[in-house]
């Protein structure tokens, strides 16, 4: 589940392999350029991790995060 980390959204992923890892990612970044609204992430391997914060706003967690994050999970 997302938890909130220095005022950022942050959650953990794992799949199976970096092929399944990088779909995600995919999907996320074509979310992403629909919503107009971008993760910082990092990916090792089968690992996916992701922090949402709105920068326009100062670096804080806006309805957009939120909005981003439950879009993401319904990816998965
Ligand atoms: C101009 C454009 O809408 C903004 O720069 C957007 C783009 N994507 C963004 N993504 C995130 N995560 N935070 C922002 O503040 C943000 N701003």
């Amino acid at each position: 589940m997302w938890e909130e980390k220095n005022k950022q959204l942050y959650r953990a992923f794992e799949f199976k392999n970096f092929r399944d890892a990088f779909a995600f990612m995919t999907k996320v970044a074509l979310l992403a350029e629909k919503m107009d609204h971008h993760p910082y992430w990092t990916n090792v391997y089968n690992k996916v991790e992701i922090y949402l914060s709105t920068h326009d706003a100062g670096n804080v967690i806006t309805a957009k995060d939120e909005a981003l994050a439950t879009a993401i999970d319904k990816l998965l």
